[in-house]
Order: C-alpha cells, then structure tokens, then sequence
C-alpha cells in the first residue's frame, strides 16, 4: 500500500514543479503514472524510493518495505553476470540465495544459458528481462518503474510486459508503472494517474 499527498513537490531551485498530488495504491495493485515529459513522474517515483526529499506532505508505505526500481538502462551492474545480477539485491540483505528458486525464476525469465554473460553483451529484451529478474528475486514489497520497456520494438515489448504481468500476479507485488504511452498504461495498470500542470 502507497499513500501519497503532496501539497508541492519542488527541487532546491525555483518553483514547485507539482501542487496538489493525492493518490492511494492498494497492496498488489499495479497502477500506471502518465504526463507529459517534464511534469514529475520520475520524481514522484524518486519520492516513494526515498531518493528525493523535497516535497511537503506526507508518505505513508509499510515500515521496511522492499523496494525495487527498474527503469530504461543503469538496472545492472556491467562487471557481474546475468546471475549474480539477478541475485544481486537478495544477497545483498539476506547474505545467501535459493539457487533453486534463482533458477525456476532465470528459466520463467527465458534467460537459461546466458546466466554467465555480462550486461554488455545482452540485447535490449535480454537486459530488460534480467533486470525484470533482479527485482522479482528481491521479493520486494513495492516496484517503481520508470519507462522500463520504452526502448524495446513492438514485439519484444508485448512479451516482456506478458512476463511482467505474468510474474506480477505470481508475487501480488504493489507496482506503480511509469509511461507516456497510454496505450501500455492502459495495458498493464488496473488504473491509471494522469498527471497535469
Ligand atoms: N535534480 C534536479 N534538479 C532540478 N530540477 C530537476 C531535477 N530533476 C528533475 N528536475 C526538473 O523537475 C521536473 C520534473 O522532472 P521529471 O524527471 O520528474 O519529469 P518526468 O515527467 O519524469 O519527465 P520525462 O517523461 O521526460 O522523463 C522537470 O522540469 C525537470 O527539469
């Protein structure tokens, strides 16, 4: 669950760059955040994550909540391979991992036999599809993503938001969705927040 009210958001320079913002999102529920380029989806993200502190309100999500970012590029790290990238964050907090379940979850992905290359030499779908892997393994509590999928073709695109949706419903992982692509909005969000001047 995600409760956000904001009476500004604003950055250190100059005006705020948003007033007036009130959305809740329920456990599970995954809701798409649209809006012109510019207008602060990114930062709204930015807010729930913890990163930016500039806003005048209040945010209300559940003590040590897990959260997992995916956006367009930088999900990886270019020095450790499609598996310890995958199990990156896991091992991080927890200190050891489920091989088995790391496993099941690369195959789900359609990553078997690249576990041991590097993000260098991954295509975009590929990338996109471990990153998709780094956050789900997490078991994170809440994902933000931030046009994860806008650089993919068509093609790729469709079966990696199937993937999405498909391990989203295996996790029931509250997810805010950032696009400015309506027609991917509508496509995975149960609703969606249009953000206006
Ligand atoms: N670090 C920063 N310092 C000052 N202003 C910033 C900073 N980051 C973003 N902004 C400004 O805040 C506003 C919102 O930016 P944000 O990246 O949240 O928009 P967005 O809706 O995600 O845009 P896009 O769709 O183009 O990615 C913009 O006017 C931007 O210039």
């Amino acid at each position: 669950m995600i409760e956000f009210n904001a009476e500004a958001i604003y950055y250190k320079t100059g005006q705020p760059i948003l007033k007036d913002i009130s959305f809740t999102i329920k456990q599970g529920e995954i809701v798409s955040l649209t809006g012109a380029s510019g207008i602060g989806k990114s930062t709204i993200l930015k807010i729930i994550a913890g990163i930016h502190k500039g806003y005048d309100g209040t945010l209300v999500i559940p003590r040590n909540s897990r959260i997992a970012f995916i956006s367009q590029s930088n999900c990886l790290l270019p020095w450790k391979t499609v598996y310890n990238n995958i199990v990156l964050l896991k091992k991080v907090e927890v200190g050891q991992v489920d091989k088995t379940s790391a496993k099941k979850l690369i195959e789900d992905l359609g990553l078997s036999g690249l576990e041991k290359q590097y993000p260098l030499t991954l295509s975009g779908g590929q990338y996109q599809r471990t990153a998709l892997g780094q956050a789900f393994f997490y078991e994170p509590d809440i994902i933000l993503m931030d046009e994860p999928f806008s650089a993919l073709d068509a093609k790729t695109k469709r079966e990696i938001q199937e993937l999405f949706l498909n391990l989203q419903k295996q996790h029931n992982i509250t997810t805010l969705f950032v696009t400015h692509n309506i027609d991917e909005a509508e496509y995975l969000g149960s609703r969606i927040i249009n953000l206006e001047k």
